[in-house]
């Protein structure tokens, strides 16, 4: 089941007396298991979207299913528990709680999210994700003695306790230097990989697009184009343009291992 579908999403947004159309009859399916690229200019409408996704902000139209329920049936309560659930988020600023460590970041969204895990259950996942992300010996620090590559590192670990089954990045590698994007790229890859979960990122950054599987264009809120690249274990993988709103063959890129 691919873990998103939109159809027919239109948004707007009200400022002052003018009406900002900021998305508009938005049809795409995010496919499982896959790293998706929303790319497009400023103010092409790719927060918005990621914000839709992510069930932060509702559309004005259109249906929007996400792990295949329908998210817009449910009311706020049902719907922040659903997100806290299913979804995680990385972001450009980190967003870290600096008075928590970075092992207490992680540990949050397992306190919030109700998962029914004991104390030695939470403790061994919490350092399990700080050992995948390489921070096991800066579990105590908090994001203020970090560096950004490593306050986004525990990011991406908090993003990742609850075992969503999507985490949504806006821009996360956009307040790093390359070479620490390329290894939080890198570090988002394996993880995607090795946890099986969709990522969806927003992104100017090269790096990031050089490392999808599908990138889907936005320009002036609506889909210009939707490019899915089909992978065989172990080989290049070749572009293969897709024609926007046609869903493309599905080949989920199963690597474990192979990294
Ligand atoms: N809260 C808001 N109120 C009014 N207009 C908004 C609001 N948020 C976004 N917009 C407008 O909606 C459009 C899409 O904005 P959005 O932030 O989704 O674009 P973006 O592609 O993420 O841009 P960037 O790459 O600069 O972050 C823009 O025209 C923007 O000005």
């Amino acid at each position: 089941m691919n873990p998103v579908v939109l159809r027919n999403v239109a948004k707007h947004y009200r400022l002052d007396a003018v009406d900002v159309p900021a998305l508009t009859d938005i049809n795409v399916e995010i496919h499982a298991e896959r790293f998706t690229v929303l790319s497009g200019p400023s103010g092409s409408g790719k927060t918005t979207l990621l914000n839709l996704i992510g069930c932060i902000d509702r559309p004005d139209s259109g249906e929007l299913l996400v792990d295949g329920q329908e998210v817009l049936k449910l009311k706020d309560d049902a719907l922040s528990d659903f997100r806290a659930r299913r979804i995680g988020f990385v972001f450009q600023n980190f967003n870290l709680l600096p008075v928590l460590s970075a092992y207490e970041n992680v540990e949050y969204p397992l306190l919030l999210s109700g998962k029914a895990l004991n104390a030695t259950q939470r403790r061994e996942r919490v350092r399990a994700l700080l050992d995948a992300v390489g921070l096991s010996d800066k579990a105590n620090n908090r994001p203020g003695q970090l560096s950004g590559g490593q306050r986004q590192r525990v990011a991406i670990a908090r993003a990742l306790a609850t075992e969503p089954m999507l985490v949504l990045a806006d821009e996360p590698t956009a307040n790093l230097d390359s070479h620490t994007g390329a290894s939080i790229i890198e570090l988002m890859r394996k993880m995607q990989r090795e946890l099986r979960v969709s990522f969806v990122f927003s992104s100017h950054d090269p790096q990031v697009l050089a490392a999808a599987d599908d990138v889907i264009s936005i320009r002036d809120g609506r889909i210009t184009d939707i490019r899915r690249l089909d992978h065989a274990v172990g080989t290049h993988p070749q572009p293969s343009p897709v024609p926007v709103q046609a869903h493309g063959h599905q080949q989920a890129s199963r690597l474990e291992g192979t990294a």
